[in-house]
């Protein structure tokens, strides 16, 4: 006999009651069920992660990244597991079909529940008003804003994620030592990020948030992960190599986005994100050429960049779909996204270990302590911009974004350091900076071309 069957045969019993008062006086029977589900599988999963982690020793870990992506991976299957099953049996017992939901329940509708299409369409109409007043008169300025932030923020953030990852700490009794934990970064850039945009939230006003936090999850654990792989690629590949393949990064985003959003492209896009690949290599291989032959790129380095390219394509293009499909603002997406991956890294962490082991880290050396604050504090900021971007100008734009970043960086290195940059390489950047122009004067014939025929169907 199913659950529903059971409340109900308890109603019959009631002549007094109706249906809807049967559902609610028995809601009962949902939800101690499903907390007691939940808590369960979080505990048997977490000691099974824990046996997993114990069962091979450290060194055999540290050897091996497949293995530490299962451990971490199982590590996260303390939120999935849990998350998913609760999902199953809310969808199989009809539970947020009720209409007079507790406090309990409530939480399972901003978790798991869809939002009422009426309400959909009020927040929609709002956001399409706000976007087509700024798309007469602000792109421009939006745009660049969004170029500045994001240029600002992720520099200033890999001159201190470099710091933090090879400089050696010393403390005032004169101990030295090295920090190596980079998932502990991750989880302190997401703590900081999430409460920055929580208060943000709180504060300030925003449109009605729709989405059901689940849905957060997809991009938070493809995000985390990807970082994860850049991180793990740099043992098998070189630096130099690693921003080779991520300058070509706006193909596999157009991809994606085809995948996830049945997004259809123009062949000029076509062209020019081939034009901006191939003029990215042209400019990194000439002037990288003397990191060459430091590592051996293997096979390992090979997957763990094809996996970072597939996952960090796949966030944005998700993203994208979220801010279309419920009309968010970008804190809220900011919010969401840093829950899951404050709650997925935290608990992997901690059933490693790690968590305990970079806080002690952290009271020796001090200065570790103001550094990660400072690296978290130009993570939330550049969020903030990558998110608005995306929201705004979409994930291809926002790849394109951070291509030039990369030629930007190093152009600046080369005009500090007086390097010399060969006529390859300049050749390289004209060719990049051509298919942009290209694309931007396309994109508006197009539009223009549109809005012709537009009035002329109208007249
Ligand atoms: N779409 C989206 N959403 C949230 N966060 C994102 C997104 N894209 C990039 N990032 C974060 O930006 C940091 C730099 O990432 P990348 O090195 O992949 O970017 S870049 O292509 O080199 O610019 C990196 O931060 P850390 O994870 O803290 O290292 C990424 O996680």
């Amino acid at each position: 006999m199913s659950r529903t069957d059971f409340s109900m045969k308890l109603c019959r019993k009631n002549n007094s009651l109706n249906l809807r008062q049967c559902r609610n006086r028995y809601s009962i029977f949902w939800e101690v069920p499903l907390s007691l589900l939940i808590v369960t599988l979080f505990f048997l999963w977490y000691l099974i992660s824990r046996f997993v982690e114990k069962a091979f020793p450290e060194a055999v870990i540290q050897d091996y990244w497949l293995l530490r992506l299962c451990v971490s991976s199982i590590g996260y299957g303390c939120i999935l597991i849990p998350g998913f099953v609760a999902y199953k049996y809310v969808n199989a017992t009809g539970y947020l079909d009720r209409t007079d939901l507790g406090c309990f329940g409530r939480i399972v509708k901003l978790c798991l529940g869809e939002p009422d299409p009426d309400l959909m369409k009020t927040a929609e109409s709002s956001t399409s008003s706000l976007v087509q007043t700024r798309s007469s008169s602000k792109k421009a300025f939006q745009l660049l804003y969004c170029f500045v932030g994001l240029q600002v923020s992720y520099l200033v953030w890999g001159v201190l994620q470099e710091k933090i990852m090879t400089q050696e700490y010393r403390n005032s009794s004169d101990e030295t030592a090295n920090f190596r934990d980079s998932e502990f970064l991750v989880f302190v850039n997401r703590v900081l990020a999430f409460a920055f945009s929580g208060i943000h939230l709180i504060f300030t006003r925003h449109p009605r948030h729709n989405c059901p936090l689940y849905k957060y999850i997809y991009c938070s654990l493809t995000n985390i992960l990807s970082s994860w792989c850049q991180y793990e690629a740099l043992k098998f590949v070189t630096f130099p190599t690693q921003v080779l393949v991520k300058a070509s990064k706006i193909i596999p985003v157009m991809i994606m986005g085809k995948v996830v959003s049945k997004k259809k492209f123009e062949y000029y896009e076509y062209v020019t994100a081939v034009m901006m690949s191939i003029g990215m290599v042209m400019f990194l291989l000439n002037n990288n050429g003397s990191d060459k032959g430091v590592k051996e790129t293997t096979i390992s380095g090979v997957v763990l960049l094809a996996m970072y390219m597939s996952m960090d394509s796949f966030t944005s293009n998700w993203q994208s779909e979220l801010f279309s499909a419920y009309s968010m603002s970008s804190v809220q997406m900011m919010c969401g996204v840093n829950l899951f991956s404050c709650l997925l890294t935290g608990v992997s962490l901690f059933s490693q270990g790690i968590l305990f082991r970079s806080f002690e880290f952290m009271t020796k050396f001090p200065s570790f302590g103001m550094d990660c604050f400072l690296l978290s504090l130009c993570s939330a900021t550049g969020q903030l911009f990558i998110f608005h971007t995306i929201s705004t100008f979409g994930p291809v734009v926002f790849v394109i974004i951070t291509t030039l970043r990369q030629v930007l960086a190093i152009l600046l290195s080369c005009f500090i350091y007086q390097h010399h940059l060969s006529t390859f390489a300049v050749f390289g950047v004209a060719v990049v900076f051509i298919a942009i122009f290209l694309r931007i004067y396309c994109n508006q014939r197009l539009r223009n071309i549109r809005k012709q025929q537009l009035r002329s169907t109208q007249g």
